[in-house]
């Protein structure tokens, strides 16, 4: 397991090793002891999740505040994505910045979302499969979000130019500065 911090406090990207032969490769993409030693103490995971998308489609900035924040592993099963996490937590030296990655079927990264923490990707490619991992339940009601395109943010999201196809909830988030939950 390759390790790769980013810069972004608590933040970091996993690199699982792959071995290749005559009938394609094998890799683990989930190992809780190693995981926990990346992570430097304990961590349960009570949720899976996945999700399939269309190009273009962007899905976040997303979080959950209070008592159920979610720390999340997030992994491309199939295609390709812009991941994007834009760090929350107001006694944070990296508070407010975002960290962007490619993470895809083919490169094989994962990134660690700490708690704290807004969520989003872009898909890349056609269709994409994402996969993540989470340390708390999903709670409708403690549910939240950042537009995307906030301008203090300034995510430099790899659009070309295009509109992302947006969820009606994603296109009404408050901006980073008019979130009431921060
Ligand atoms: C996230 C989630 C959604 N749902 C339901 C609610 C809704 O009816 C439907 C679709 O939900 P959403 O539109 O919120 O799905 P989506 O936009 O894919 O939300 C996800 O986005 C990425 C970026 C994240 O980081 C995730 O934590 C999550 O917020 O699925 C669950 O049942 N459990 C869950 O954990």
């Amino acid at each position: 397991m390759n390790v790769v911090t980013t810069p972004l406090e608590d933040c970091f990207v996993l690199k699982p090793e792959v071995f290749e032969d005559e009938r394609g490769w094998f890799t683990e993409s989930f190992n809780q002891k190693v995981f926990e030693e990346c992570l430097g103490r304990k961590i349960k995971f009570v949720q899976d999740n996945r999700s399939f998308s269309k190009n273009g489609v962007l899905r976040g900035l997303h979080f959950q505040y209070g008592e159920y924040q979610q720390a999340k592993l997030i992994s491309v099963e199939k295609g390709a994505i812009q991941d994007v996490c834009v760090d929350l937590r107001k006694d944070s030296s990296t508070y407010g910045l975002y960290f962007s990655i490619e993470l895809s079927d083919s490169n094989k990264k994962q990134l660690f979302v700490p708690r704290g923490f807004a969520h989003g990707f872009l898909v890349l490619s056609n269709e994409a499969i994402v996969s993540y991992k989470c340390d708390n339940y999903y709670n409708r009601s403690a549910e939240s979000g950042i537009i995307y395109n906030d301008l203090e943010l300034d995510i430099p999201w790899n659009l070309k130019g295009r509109i992302p196809v947006v969820s009606e909830k994603d296109a009404l988030w408050p901006t980073f500065q008019q979130q009431p939950f921060l």
